[in-house]
């Protein structure tokens, strides 16, 4: 049961609060001032701090610097942006302004509540998750996150997450969304990388009828259906320059003009991007706008790679394992030690994407009701990421035809040496679709293998803004 350490001076609220979180099954301590609540014990043992900001002797946000991991909440009677910023500044996971409502009161506890881990249940989906989505983590990193996540969804900003592949940054652009005022409205995301240059300006922008050969009607972006909500830009890396220059406008200006228009229009949107590229680094190549970057660097938010996260990696890894048993339909079963070892010790370039991959594929490949060994994992071994990752894409899907990299693979070729070399030799005379269906992988494949090996996409150099 969840405890929470309730700190207010006047009897009749604090009495109130705590009949409240009692029926709603939380065990309650109280305490009158800070001082009272200091000598109470860690604050660290509670799930919750849930205290008033004004109190005779100090305020409620002088008990952050002892909470250790525990979300403080801070109730204010002076519900002014000011107070609620000050609060969060200092701290605090989260403010609630009064005059508040049982109903107001109970779903910010239930937000704001650390996780408690529960007993460990393999093979079943019910493992930890943080109280942010569906984001599992309880390392000291992956906590520190969840508490920015928490003070950046309670404003507006711009955020720019960073962090490797497949750790996760589409998960925070949900979490950040779900957790903000616009949750109501829609979440649109983009993978820039997945949208041939050619088409993404139309398609986030939207085009005029005739603005192009094709455009038969006209046509609202993907920028105007985020309209009230959050639009997420993954790989905005990758976003070419022509479209970089309109987003800078959103941003400036709260206005999208659709390709073939004269006329802006307003929109309220809130941007969060994301790249696991180094974007200083493209603005002083010219791939990128200077003036956008900094536009979109407001508050960055840096995801850590899995092989820094602990315990983690098998708690992700278990509940994983509980989602494919359900999707193949198999009977409950858990990791052998020498797995758990295994995925402990490997190093996870791809993070929790190619951790996913393996456990499906672990899944497939052993026994039903057997414990899934190393083996089936398929880490440890002298297997590339990249051959285990096409084993288990074609072992879900037997009727898919088996791509030129997995016949290369089979006939003994160095995977990465073809690619590379197919690509090098192609890559002029062929667009990005047609490289990639030749290469029997998606468009975004390709795209991320081209960074891991080095050889990006060319670019032309900066243009002014339209
Ligand atoms: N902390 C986490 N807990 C549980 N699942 C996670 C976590 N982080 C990522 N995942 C899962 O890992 C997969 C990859 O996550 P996601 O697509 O958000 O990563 P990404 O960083 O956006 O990847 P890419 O860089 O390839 O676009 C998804 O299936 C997601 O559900």
């Amino acid at each position: 049961m969840p405890h929470i350490l309730v700190v207010e001076d006047e009897a009749i609220i604090r009495g109130s609060i705590k009949r409240l979180l009692l029926k709603a099954n939380y065990q309650v301590t109280e305490a009158t001032s800070v001082a009272d609540a200091l000598s109470k014990g860690e604050l660290g043992q509670y799930d919750l701090v849930l205290s008033d900001l004004r109190m005779p002797g100090g305020e409620g946000t002088e008990l952050i610097p002892f909470s250790t991991e525990t979300p403080v909440l801070i109730m204010t009677s002076y519900a002014s942006m000011k107070t609620a910023v000050d609060a969060l500044k200092a701290g605090a996971a989260d403010y609630i302004a009064k005059p508040f409502s049982n109903q107001d009161l109970l779903s910010s506890v239930a937000k704001n509540c650390k996780a408690k881990p529960k007993a460990k249940q393999t093979g079943s989906t019910s493992s930890t998750q943080s109280p942010i989505g569906k984001l599992i983590g309880q390392s000291a990193p992956m906590k520190k996150l969840f508490k920015l996540i928490y003070k950046v969804s309670a404003t507006d900003a711009t955020v720019l997450v960073n962090g490797e592949t497949g750790t996760g940054k589409e998960l925070i652009a949900q979490a950040i969304h779900q957790n903000s005022s616009r949750a109501d409205n829609a979440l649109v995301s983009v993978n820039c990388a997945a949208i041939p240059d050619t088409l993404i300006e139309a398609e986030l922008f939207g085009h005029e009828k005739g603005a192009f050969t094709g455009a038969d009607s006209a046509r609202a972006g993907l920028v105007s259906a985020a309209h009230q909500g959050t639009l997420f830009l993954d790989e905005i890396g990758e976003l070419p320059l022509a479209a970089q220059a309109r987003l800078l406008r959103v941003l400036q200006e709260g206005e999208v003009r659709a390709i073939g228009s004269v006329q802006p229009k307003l929109v309220d949107v809130r941007i969060v991007a994301a790249t696991h590229r180094n974007l200083k680094r493209l603005v002083e190549s010219g791939e990128f706008r200077e003036d956008l970057y900094y536009r979109l660097n407001v508050i960055q938010l840096v995801i850590p790679a899995l092989r820094d996260r602990g315990a983690d990696k098998l708690e992700i890894a278990n509940s994983l394992l509980g989602r494919y048993l359900e999707k193949f339909d198999r009977p409950a079963t858990n990791f052998s030690l020498e797995a758990e070892q295994a995925i402990s010790r490997y190093s996870w370039p791809g993070n929790v994407r190619e951790l996913e991959n393996a456990v499906q594929r672990g899944v497939i490949l052993s026994d039903p009701g057997n414990a899934i060994e190393a083996d089936d994992l398929g880490i440890e071994t002298e297997q590339s990421p990249e051959v285990i990752d096409e084993i288990s894409v074609n072992a879900t899907s037997p009727s898919r035809a088996p791509s030129q990299l997995v016949e290369s693979a089979e006939a003994g070729t160095d995977l990465e040496e073809y690619f590379q070399r197919f690509v090098l030799e192609n890559q002029d005379a062929m667009s990005e679709t047609e490289l990639a269906r030749r290469l029997g992988v998606s468009r975004k494949c390709l795209w991320e293998r081209r960074q891991r090996l080095g050889i990006p996409r060319k670019r032309s150099s900066v243009q002014p803004v339209s």
